[in-house]
C-alpha cells in the first residue's frame, strides 16, 4: 500500500519507493433469486442504504460485480485514505473467484477511473491455468497497467524452487515491459516454498522481476529476502497489516493489504512517523491498528468481513463476495462498528465523548 506521498519508502530504488496499496479489485452486487427483475432492490446489509443493483438474469447464487461503484471508491481511496497505489485482483478483490473475462473487465474499470488520480496500478494475473495467466498478463500491458503480480498455482502444485520459477517465468515473458512481482501467499496457496530462496537469482531467469509481496508471518524469511538482495532495488511490499512496523524495520519498502481500503490514513501516518524516525508514535499507530485487527480475527476474520467494514468505514456499498464465501453476519457488522467507533476509526459523536480507547 502506498502512501500518496511515497515518502514513506524505507530505501531502494524511486521505483521501489513507491508504496503499493491495495485497493479492492471490485464490488460486486448480489444478483437476489427473490429480487425483482429488472427493479431495484436491496441487497445489503444496511437496508436504509439503496444499493445499485442490476439484473442481469441467472441462478440466485450468482453475484455479479457492479462495476459502477469502482470510480466512487478510487476517490474515497486517494482522498479518504490517501491510498494512491493499488494492487487489483488479488486476495480481498476475489480474483480468484472471477472468470477471465470478468477479471479483465475488473482491470480496465481500475485503469480507465484511476486514470490521472492513482499513481500505480499492479494487477494481479496469476492463475490454475498457466494459457490464462499468460492472458491477463497480456492484456494488463495493453491497458497499460505499471505491474503484474503472480501467486504460486495451488491446485497442482510446484513441488520445488525451480518449478515454480518456470512457471512464473512463462507468465512474465507475456509481458515483457511489465515489473513483475511475487505473490507469496503460502497460507492461503498451500506453496510453501520459502521466498528467501525463491529469490535466489531470480532475475537471472526473470529479466522483469520487480519485487515480492509478502503476505506471510515468516520474518525471518521476510527479513532474509531483504538481506540478501541489498544490492538489488528490490520492492518488499508486506501483506501482514497486524505486523507491517517490523516488516519497516527489517526493510519493507511498502505494503499492500485489505485493511488499507479503510485504515490507509491510519497506516499512512504510522509510516509517516517511521520516516520521520518517531519510533515510539509508528508504535502507538500500530498498536492501535494491532487493536482493531486482534478484535476482528478473534470474531472471524477474513474477505467478506473485510467488504463489510470497506462498506461501513467507505458508505460505498461493496456487496456480498461471490460464493462459497458468505456476507458477513450482522453480529459481527455491529461489533465491528462499535470497535472502530471506541478507536475512533469511524466516526460518533455519541461515543466521542466517553472513548478511553481513542487513537486519535
Ligand atoms: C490472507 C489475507 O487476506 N491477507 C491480507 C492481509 O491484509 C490481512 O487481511 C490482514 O493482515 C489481517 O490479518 C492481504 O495480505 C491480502 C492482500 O493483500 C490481497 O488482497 O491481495
Amino acid at each position: 500500500m502506498c502512501s500518496a506521498s511515497g515518502a514513506c519508502g524505507a530505501r531502494g530504488s524511486a521505483r521501489a519507493r513507491r508504496h503499493v496499496v491495495r485497493g479492492r479489485a471490485a464490488a460486486e452486487e448480489r444478483k437476489s433469486a427473490a429480487g425483482a427483475r429488472g427493479g431495484a432492490q436491496h441487497c445489503g446489509e444496511r437496508q436504509q442504504r439503496r444499493w445499485p443493483t442490476r439484473d442481469r438474469g441467472g441462478p440466485g447464487l450468482i453475484r455479479e460485480i457492479n462495476f459502477s461503484v469502482i470510480g466512487q471508491y478510487v476517490d474515497y481511496l486517494v482522498e479518504e485514505q490517501g491510498v494512491k497505489n493499488i494492487f487489483v485482483n488479488g486476495t480481498t478483490g476475489e480474483g480468484l473467484s472471477l472468470s477471465v473475462s470478468e477479471r479483465r473487465q475488473v482491470a480496465e474499470e481500475w485503469m480507465t477511473k484511476g486514470r490521472n488520480k492513482l499513481d500505480q496500478v499492479v494487477i494481479h494475473v496469476g492463475a490454475l491455468s498457466l494459457k490464462e495467466s499468460q492472458e491477463l498478463a497480456r492484456h494488463a500491458a495493453e491497458i497499460g497497467a505499471d505491474g503484474i503480480a503472480v501467486i504460486a498455482p495451488f491446485f497442482l502444485k510446484p513441488w520445488n524452487k525451480d518449478v515454480l520459477i518456470n512457471f512464473l517465468k512463462e507468465v512474465a515473458a507475456a509481458a515483457p515491459a511489465l515489473p513483475f512481482y511475487y505473490y507469496h501467499i503460502p497460507a492461503l496457496t498451500g506453496v510453501k516454498i520459502r521466498a528467501e530462496e525463491l529469490l535466489d537469482g531470480i532475475q537471472e531467469k526473470i529479466p522483469t522481476f520487480q519485487g515480492l509481496k509478502f503476505s506471510d508471518t515468516d520474518l525471518l524469511d521476510f527479513g532474509q529476502c531483504v538481506d540478501q538482495n541489498r544490492e538489488r532495488q528490490f520492492a518488499f511490499l508486506f501483506g501482514v497489516d497486524e505486523q507491517l512496523l517490523s516488516a519497516l524495520v527489517m526493510g519493507a519498502t511498502g505494503a499492500v493489504g485489505s485493511t488499507y481500503n479503510y485504515l490507509g490514513k491510519k497506516t499512512n501516518q504510522m509510516l509517516e512517523a517511521f520516516e520521520r524516525k518517531d519510533f515510539s508514535s509508528a508504535l502507538n499507530h500500530q498498536f492501535c491498528i494491532q487493536r482493531f485487527i486482534n478484535f476482528v480475527l478473534k470474531l472471524g476474520f477474513g474477505v467478506s468481513q473485510t467488504k463489510a467494514i470497506m462498506t461501513l468505514v467507505s458508505g460505498i456499498p461493496m456487496g456480498p463476495p461471490r460464493p462459497p464465501l458468505q456476507r458477513a453476519s450482522r453480529e459481527f457488522i455491529d461489533e465491528a462498528k462499535a470497535r472502530l467507533e471506541s478507536l475512533d476509526f469511524l466516526s460518533s459523536t455519541d461515543l466521542k465523548d466517553r472513548n478511553l480507547e481513542s487513537c486519535s
